[in-house]
């Protein structure tokens, strides 16, 4: 068989041991995820049913991919009636068939974080709980713990050293919080994330009858990155395999990076455990990258205590050594990664998509977004908010949660008023108690509103109002009865007045608004298309809505295929590779997150996150940190990370012009950044200060300002210039456009302007270093 032709010993073994459970642990690149492809496909060619297989990954995206790949070995047809996706997914879809088990309706809506954040937001306004005390995300966060470890509300108000714990926190809330929070999900009919693998816990255990369906139909299971798995997730994935044992997992212990999210690198051991006689493969040859890239992530890894002894090796070229780049600032660090892909793709016919940048918090992409579109180059930034988060649409997808769901009342209480149609707080907050106290949900009070008028105190214009809006949602439901799902959107786009009110509002932000919406209806569109052509497709609203409360991972953009550079977080980033990938941001406090490196576990988990950083790059790979970074609105220094000191210097090119000290700051930067001429940094040449100076914009200059008619600006090359006058507008990088109020200085090297920015307010900048242009 041809596709086994291509595997090496071990994995051919793991392979071709179809029974029995069997784990592969085994280091980044050694080919796991190969493995449980063409194991799959294997299975299948063995004549095992794939309806009979289940695998388990970590995105959707991934589980798309793979089965394109077993696809092209078996035959597309056959893979199509695959289980495959992630934990979220395919949990989702048994529990809608079997919800009524557990006094769920069918449709029930799944809430995504920020869904689930107002649900708290707003017990604790009921309970009278101060947020301020009780942070509505951590909150969030010991709930989401809570469920993972299967800590039921009961099982939690049972539990006294779990009560204390909380007391001695100062959050003795959590209880009540906790069961409000229960309560009011299940009252709207939803569940948020954590409750698609609690609630497929409770319906496992106390239906045995489901259990037993399930383990029928699943009769091989498959999980990839089983390192990352938590609890809750390991108990389903134990109990469905419990009767065949034909269970596959693949891990890496060195890339487990969500102990955060309550992974547990104890499913690994308890794999040996739980099955006695399992069969363990492990896969010691890297195909991905490079033998410098290898040898040098080997060495990272093993100041780890905690950690499986693991031999990897690559027989793969020796390749360029890790290049170094210490920049002068945030800015300074984007341009020398966009320069770089920029000079690669142009020089050496790369294309935009061999290229990564990886970070440790979202919150670095736009240094990075900003010089790649200054380059004119292509990129693509995964995770973040994801395109289904954005207020415009998650507002229109509420509109269409209520139509299939009408107790949702966290969508409700989004649209009742949106776009304003005079139904204010006070009312919402009337019907709310109201209906409260009759012991029914909101809509049932809309549904009947002639029989609850009476009581509910509120003057006929309000009472028409709520009528006109129900109707009108009734209106909507009767249509989604004839037309797809598509029709009613823009349907509701329109008769709602959505559109219009977006369009009103022409500023650049209010047109992308707009955009977005279109760009929901356009995947709406090409959902609808991609399930006609399924044999098992199910084009109805309820499975849309469905794919985008999972859609977390997948591509929503335009041109999804596009030649494009991959913007992401480590986090993301993981089973993946790229020939070319820049690790940024390589500063202390930044990564190892301040968050995470006070105690030696939290520490270890950063440098697993460094590990599986590194260890995605094919060819290349570059580390880039910044001496000075523009955070929480002013510029700050910054420390080169501890985790590039760990990589032997063997391994590493410094691609700046010597220093005296590799990795040391120069902690005299600082106030030469603000002085105009600036003292002469330790460790820096005369050169390099000056560079320190031009890059950092803005140059913040004192107030008395004279106006002048005309000054020249100098671009920093010096080889060309502009006359600029008051009144003028210009662009400036990281401000945006403005208007030149002041002009100040005859010096052409020390031109100062006042500029009012459009969204920045007033800016007193020189002209030299601002590098402004007119538009
Ligand atoms: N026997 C092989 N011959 C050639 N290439 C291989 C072989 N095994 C794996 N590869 C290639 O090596 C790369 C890494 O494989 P894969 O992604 O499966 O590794 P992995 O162990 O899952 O990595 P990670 O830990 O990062 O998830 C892929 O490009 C894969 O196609
Ligand atoms: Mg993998």
């Amino acid at each position: 068989m041809e596709y086994l032709k291509g595997l090496n010993e071990a994995q051919y073994e793991a392979v071709t041991t179809l029974e029995g459970p069997l784990m592969v642990l085994a280091g980044a690149g050694s080919g796991k995820t190969r493995v449980l492809t063409m194991r799959i496909a294997h299975l299948i060619t063995n004549l095992v049913d794939p309806f009979n297989i289940l695998s388990l990954t970590f995105t959707n995206k991934a589980a798309k991919e793979m089965k394109e790949r077993i696809g092209k070995v078996v035959g597309q047809s056959e893979a199509k009636s695959l289980w495959m996706g992630t934990f979220h997914s395919v949990f989702a879809r048994i529990l809608r068939s079997e919800a009524h088990y557990i006094g769920f309706p069918s449709n029930f809506t799944i809430y995504d974080s920020q869904d689930s954040l107002n649900v708290i937001r707003k017990v604790l306004k009921d309970l009278k709980i101060d947020s301020d005390l009780y942070k509505p995300k951590k909150v969030q966060a010991r709930i989401s713990n809570y469920k993972n470890n299967l800590i039921t509300v009961k099982a939690y108000l049972n539990n006294p050293e779990l009560i204390e714990a909380d007391e001695r926190a100062n959050m003795k809330s959590i209880g009540v919080i906790y069961q409000k929070y229960v309560e009011a999900c299940f009252k709207n009919g939803a569940m948020d994330f954590d409750d698609l693998l609690l609630r497929t816990n409770e319906l496992l255990t106390r239906f045995p009858e489901v259990l037993a369906k399930y383990q029928d139909r699943f009769r091989y299971i498959l999980v990839d990155e089983y390192q990352d798995t938590n609890h809750s997730q390991y108990l389903i994935v134990k109990a469905l395999a419990s009767k065949f044992e034909n269970i596959c997992v693949v891990g890496d212990d060195a890339q487990s990076i969500y102990s955060f999210r309550g992974a547990n690198i104890q499913n690994i051991l308890n794999f040996k455990k739980d099955y006695p006689d399992a069969v363990t493969v492990s896969l010691e040859q890297n195909y991905r990258s490079t033998q410098n890239i290898v040898n040098a992530a080997n060495v990272v890894i093993s100041k780890n205590l905690q950690q499986f002894k693991k031999n990897v090796f690559s027989d793969n070229e020796e390749g360029e050594k890790i290049k170094v780049y210490r920049s002068l600032s945030d800015a300074d660090e984007a341009n020398f990664v966009a320069g770089n892909i920029w000079e690669q793709h142009n020089s050496e016919q790369k294309k935009f998509t061999d290229f990564a940048i990886l970070y440790r918090t979202n919150s670095q992409t736009r240094a990075f977004e900003d010089a790649l579109r200054r380059k004119n180059i292509p990129y693509k930034v995964f995770g973040g908010l994801s395109f289904y988060q954005r207020k415009e649409v998650k507002d229109l997808v509420a509109y269409l949660r209520i139509l299939i769901n009408e107790n949702d009342s966290e969508a409700l209480s989004r649209i009742i008023n949106y776009p304003v149609r005079g139904i204010g707080e006070t009312t919402q907050n009337k019907l709310i108690v109201f209906a409260d106290s009759q012991n029914v949900s909101v809509s049932q009070v809309l549904d009947n509103l002639g029989f609850y008028a009476p009581n509910l105190k509120l003057n006929n214009g309000i009472l028409t109002k709520l009528s006109d809006f129900w109707s009108m949602i009734k209106a909507f439901q009767v249509m989604l009865k004839t037309e797809n799902a598509y029709n009613v959107a823009m349907e509701v786009a329109k008769r709602t007045g959505i559109i219009k009110f977006l369009k009103d509002d022409q500023t650049p932000e209010g047109i992308s608004r707009v955009e977005n919406i279109q760009e929901l209806m356009n995947s709406m569109q090409g959902f609808i298309e991609e399930q006609q052509q399924l044999d098992d497709g199910d084009p109805s609203l309820p499975n849309f809505l469905e794919n985008i409360a999972l859609s977390a991972d997948t591509q929503t953009d335009k041109n999804e295929d596009g030649d494009q550079v991959s913007l992401m977080t480590i986090h993301l980033s993981k089973g993946l590779e790229f020939p070319v990938v820049h690790v940024v941001g390589l500063e202390e406090n930044l990564f190892p997150s301040f968050m995470s490196s006070s105690t030696r576990e939290e520490l270890e988990e950063e440098r697993r996150l460094f590990y599986v950083a590194l260890t995605r790059a094919e060819k290349q790979v570059y580390f880039t940190y910044a001496v000075s970074r523009f955070q929480w609105g002013k510029i700050t220094s910054a420390e080169p990370s501890r985790f590039l000191s760990e990589v032997d210097e063997q391994y590493l090119e410094f691609v700046n012009p010597a220093t005296e000290s590799r990795f040391s700051n120069n902690s005299g930067l600082k106030s030469s950044i603000f002085d105009d001429e600036p003292s002469e940094p330790r460790f820096f040449k005369k050169k390099d200060a000056k560079k320190t100076i031009e890059r950092n914009e803005p140059q913040l200059i004192p107030q008395n300002l004279k106006p002048v008619a005309t000054a020249r600006i100098i671009n920093p090359s010096g080889n060309s210039s502009q006359d600029i006058e008051v009144g003028d507008r210009v662009r400036h990088d990281r401000f945006g456009v403005g208007e030149v109020i002041f002009l100040d200085g005859t010096d052409p090297q020390n031109i100062k302007a006042k500029v009012k920015f459009q969204h920045e307010g007033e800016k007193n900048l020189i002209l030299k270093f601002a590098k402004l242009t007119k538009v």
